[in-house]
């Protein structure tokens, strides 16, 4: 399924805006199969209730080790095609690190570094439900790019519940960017810092990611993040 996605079209457009989106990337069987695991224990590591915590209002549960195979078959291939990006991304803000161009190798740095812990996840809102403004950082080794898939479909399933990712650059304000994602679409987006070529060289704008209350029905998202956790 992501060999049939114009990777062309989506490097371009990480490059010059720092998300893209893609898809639709499940077929209906398997959206609707992950968005049902929601309910079950078993998967799982443990469940947030965002609101306890002041994320927002909702909440998301992060799968255990095995990941179910849908998650699996996407995380290493989609990390090797983003691994270029993210190298490209370190290279021009002068940083240090690289990215190995296996996932698995990239986990053996996370887990060497304390970060062992699966960090893909399954987000549930209500009508009222927001997730706030946030950046997925678990620690000193992190991925420059993730993913989220929507498992429902808007105007249909819900209402409201925007995927939002701002942009704050140096001494600016921030600004917000609304993706519009059909279902089982992919936004692919910067965690945190990501380049920017201006007129006098290049700097860094920081990112952040969030949804917008939804205001009828119920969403469900998959979020597929590359670090692991501490
Ligand atoms: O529900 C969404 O669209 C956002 C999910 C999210 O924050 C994530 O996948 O990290
Ligand atoms: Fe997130």
């Amino acid at each position: 399924m992501l060999e049939m996605l114009d990777w062309t079209r989506i490097e371009a457009e990480l490059e010059s805006v720092g998300h893209a989106v893609a898809g639709p990337l499940l077929d209906a069987e398997t959206r609707s199969a992950l968005a049902g695991l929601y309910e079950q224990e078993a998967p799982f590591r443990s469940r947030v209730v965002m609101e306890r915590h002041g994320f927002g209002k909702g909440e998301y549960k992060y799968f255990t080790y095995p990941l179910p195979e849908p998650v699996t078959a996407l995380r290493a291939p989609l990390y090797r095609r983003l691994a270029p990006v993210a190298n490209r991304w370190a290279s021009a803000m002068r940083l240090d690190t690289r990215y190995p161009a296996d996932h698995a190798e990239f986990l053996e740095r996370c887990h060497a570094a304390g970060q062992a812990r699966p960090t893909p996840l399954l987000l549930k809102y209500g009508p009222g439900d927001y997730n706030c403004l946030h950046q997925d950082l678990y620690g000193e080794t992190v991925f420059p790019l993730q993913v989220a898939i929507l498992l429902s479909a808007p105007g249909q399933d819900f209402t409201g519940g925007e995927f939002v990712l701002t942009e704050q650059r140096p001494r600016m304000q921030s600004r917000a960017t609304v993706v519009p994602l059909g279902l089982g679409d992919a936004v692919i987006f910067a965690v945190d810092q990501r380049p920017v070529q201006g007129t006098r060289g290049t700097y860094r704008v920081r990112h952040r990611h969030g949804v917008s209350p939804v205001r009828s029905g119920a969403r469900h998202t998959l979020g597929i993040i590359f670090h692991d956790a501490a």
